[in-house]
C-alpha cells in the first residue's frame, strides 16, 4: 500500500515537473515572439500647432513602454536646455552628407541652412524592441517617407479651423507674431496637399478627449492584438 502510494506520488512529482518545464518553455516562445513582433511605425503629420507633440504625450503618457518618438538628426546648433539624443542628435555638414550619400535617411531638409533629417536605423532600432516608433513631421518629411515606406501608419493631424490654430499658436506662446503669421500661411499648403496625397488618416483635435479617442480607436484597427490604452 505505502509503496504504491509512493509511485503514485512519485508519478504526479514527474508529471508536474515536466508540465511546468513544457510550460517555461512556450511561456518564454510566446514572450520570445512578442519581444519579435515588429510593429509599423505611426507617422504624425500635420501643421504647426495641430496638436502632434500633445496627442504623442497622451500616447506616451498612457502607454509608456509601447510608443517612443523618433529622435531627429541635425547639423544646426544645440539651443540652451536641448540635450544630445533627446531633442536632437547634434551632428556636423560632414557627418549629415555621409549619411545621406549612404541613403540612410528616411526623410531628410534643408531649412535655412541647417539640415534636419530622420534615420531609419533609429527608427529600426524601436521595431526590434518591439515598440512603435512615432515620427512627428511636416507634410512634406511625411510625403518622403510614404515614398520609402507605403505601409508605416499615417496619420494626419486637424484643426477645426485656422482661427483655432492661430488662438492654439497664440496660447502656445512659443512664437514670435512673424513666425504665427507663417505657420499659418503654411497650415493652408498643408491642408491642401493632405487633400492631394490622399495616404492619410485624418483625426480632427477638436477637443482633446475626442481627438486621443479616434486615435486610439483608429490604433487599435492597425495593430490588432497590441494592448493601446
Ligand atoms: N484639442 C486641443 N484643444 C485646445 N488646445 C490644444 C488642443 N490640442 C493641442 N492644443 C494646444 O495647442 C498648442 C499646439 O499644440 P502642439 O504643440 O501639440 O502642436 P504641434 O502640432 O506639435 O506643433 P509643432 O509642429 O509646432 O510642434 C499647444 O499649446 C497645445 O496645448
Amino acid at each position: 500500500m505505502t509503496d504504491t502510494s509512493n509511485i503514485s506520488d512519485f508519478k504526479s512529482l514527474i508529471m508536474n515537473s515536466v508540465s511546468r518545464s513544457l510550460n517555461t518553455i512556450f511561456l518564454s516562445k510566446a514572450a520570445f515572439c512578442q519581444t519579435k513582433q515588429k510593429l509599423n511605425p505611426l507617422v504624425l503629420s500635420g501643421a504647426s500647432g495641430a496638436g502632434k507633440g500633445t496627442l504623442y504625450g497622451m500616447l506616451k503618457s498612457r502607454n509608456p513602454n509601447l510608443f517612443d518618438l523618433s529622435v531627429s538628426c541635425t547639423t544646426r546648433k544645440p539651443r540652451p536646455g536641448e540635450a544630445h539624443g533627446v531633442h536632437y542628435y547634434f551632428i556636423n555638414h560632414e557627418e549629415f552628407q555621409k549619411e545621406i550619400d549612404q541613403d540612410n535617411f528616411a526623410e531628410h531638409c534643408l531649412v535655412h541652412g541647417n539640415f534636419y533629417g530622420t534615420l531609419q536605423k533609429q527608427v529600426f532600432s524601436f521595431m526590434d524592441k518591439g515598440k512603435i516608433c512615432v515620427l512627428d513631421i511636416d507634410v512634406q518629411g511625411a510625403e518622403k517617407v510614404h515614398k520609402k515606406f507605403p505601409s508605416w501608419n499615417y496619420v494626419f493631424i486637424n484643426v477645426p479651423s485656422l482661427k483655432i490654430l492661430e488662438q492654439r499658436l497664440r496660447g502656445r506662446g512659443t512664437e514670435t507674431e512673424q513666425q504665427i503669421q507663417t505657420r499659418l500661411t503654411n497650415a493652408v499648403k498643408e491642408i491642401d496637399s493632405k487633400n492631394k496625397l490622399g495616404f492619410y488618416h485624418e483625426i480632427l483635435n477638436d477637443t482633446q478627449d475626442q481627438a486621443y479617442n479616434d486615435l486610439t480607436t483608429y490604433l487599435k484597427k492597425q495593430y490588432p492584438g497590441v494592448p493601446i490604452n
